[in-house]
């Protein structure tokens, strides 16, 4: 572990205890427990000092070796054609982010071909991709330290310009392989139960995707013994960058809200390499690939939403906001039994 991301580790602040916070959620005009999730999501984000929100996306995007398996039901040029999407703003992830305000900042942590400069774009790639982790680990050391310092970065920059809740969403083509990989890895489970159809394989694909990966864990097995080697040889540039990021962010005390399986599985990897960043967690819903519900439960977070959406970019994530937004304003300015005259419940 490099002295830098020690130091990050280090500085993620615990979080209040939720007791008294769960005492006034209690004092509030409503049947107790009546407000559901929000209850949860209002004391978490009370444990936090969270008590107004600024919120941004940040969205992380690299090409995988591994693409080249046919893993994907899409060409890899398909990654660096959305980051040209997403500076144009024209991708889902852009709709959201306007209508819920949270700025959009894009990470090329290493997308295949350069990319010209722009205003909201970093433009630091690590490498052209990872490299095909069927053959040789995705990234050398070097390069997950990069990544993983990269992302801290970003971190620092939230954090400089004051956001205190940030959307983490990804874009790369074949990084669902990638995350079917890291979660059969982090939980121990078996491939096939966490292996799906990514953008959209037919069932021939999905076979042959589950046989790759057969492949790739054959070949890494008997090396996937910390959670920086399981993440150097199984992740990818994009999702070391969203692990730095996730570390740094709750170091910030910024808040996080994972997206879908890519930027869940980064987060698994934050949470093997330091348990306490899982505080500063929400999980903004549940996709449709199989193993995003396996690694949320493995993580023990709940998804705000679920609406069988499998697009990534961060999106499920910015849809979220507006529940966070809701439970906290809920938490603040409901009138108390007291401060409104309403009878408490009748002790039976
Ligand atoms: O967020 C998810 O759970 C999710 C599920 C399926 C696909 N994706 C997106 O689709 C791309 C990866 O899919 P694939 O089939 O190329 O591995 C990548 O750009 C992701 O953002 C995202
Ligand atoms: C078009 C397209 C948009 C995406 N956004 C995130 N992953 C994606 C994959 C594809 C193929």
């Amino acid at each position: 572990m490099t002295p830098d991301l020690q130091d990050t580790i280090a500085n993620i602040p615990a979080p209040a205890p939720e007791a008294l916070f769960r005492a006034h959620l209690d004092t509030l005009t409503k049947p107790l427990g009546a407000l559901g999730r929000l209850e949860d999501l209002a004391a978490q984000l009370q444990t936090l000092g969270l008590t107004d929100l600024r919120k941004a996306a940040w969205v992380f995007a690299a090409d995988h070796g591994i693409a080249a398996e046919g893993v994907s039901a899409y060409p890899a040029e398909v990654t660096r054609q959305m980051v040209l999407n997403f500076l144009s703003g024209g991708a889902a992830i852009n709709v959201l982010s306007r209508l819920h305000n949270a700025p959009v900042h894009i990470v090329n942590a290493g997308v295949a071909t350069a990319l010209d400069s722009a205003p909201t774009l970093r433009n630091t790639p690590i490498r052209p991709g990872s490299r095909n982790m069927l053959h040789e680990p995705a990234l050398s050391e070097a390069e997950l330290n990069e990544a993983l310092a990269l992302g801290i970065e970003c971190a620092a920059e939230a954090s400089a310009k004051g956001f205190n809740l940030i959307a983490v969403g990804e874009m790369g083509i074949a990084n669902t392989t990638a995350a079917s990989a890291l979660t059969a890895a982090l939980t121990g489970r078996a491939l096939y139960p966490v292996t799906g159809r990514g953008t959209g394989l037919d069932d021939a694909a999905h076979a042959h995707k589950i046989a790759v990966l057969e492949a790739v864990l054959a070949h890494h097995e008997p090396h996937l013994t910390t959670p920086e080697e399981i993440l150097r040889r199984l992740g990818g540039l994009e999702v070391a960058a969203m692990t730095g990021f996730i570390l740094g962010c709750a170091s910030h005390r910024i808040a996080l809200i994972i997206d879908g399986f890519i930027s869940t599985a980064a987060a698994a990897c934050a949470v093997a390499l330091a348990p306490q960043v899982h505080s500063w967690l929400f999980a903004g819903h549940q996709s449709q690939e199989p193993g995003h519900r396996i690694l949320l439960a493995h993580l023990n977070l709940t998804p705000i939403l679920t609406l069988d959406m499998r697009l990534g970019e961060g999106t499920g994530a910015v849809l979220a906001m507006p529940i966070l937004e809701s439970a906290l304003a809920l938490y603040t300015q409901m009138a108390t039994f007291t401060s409104a005259g309403v009878s408490a419940a009748t002790a039976l």
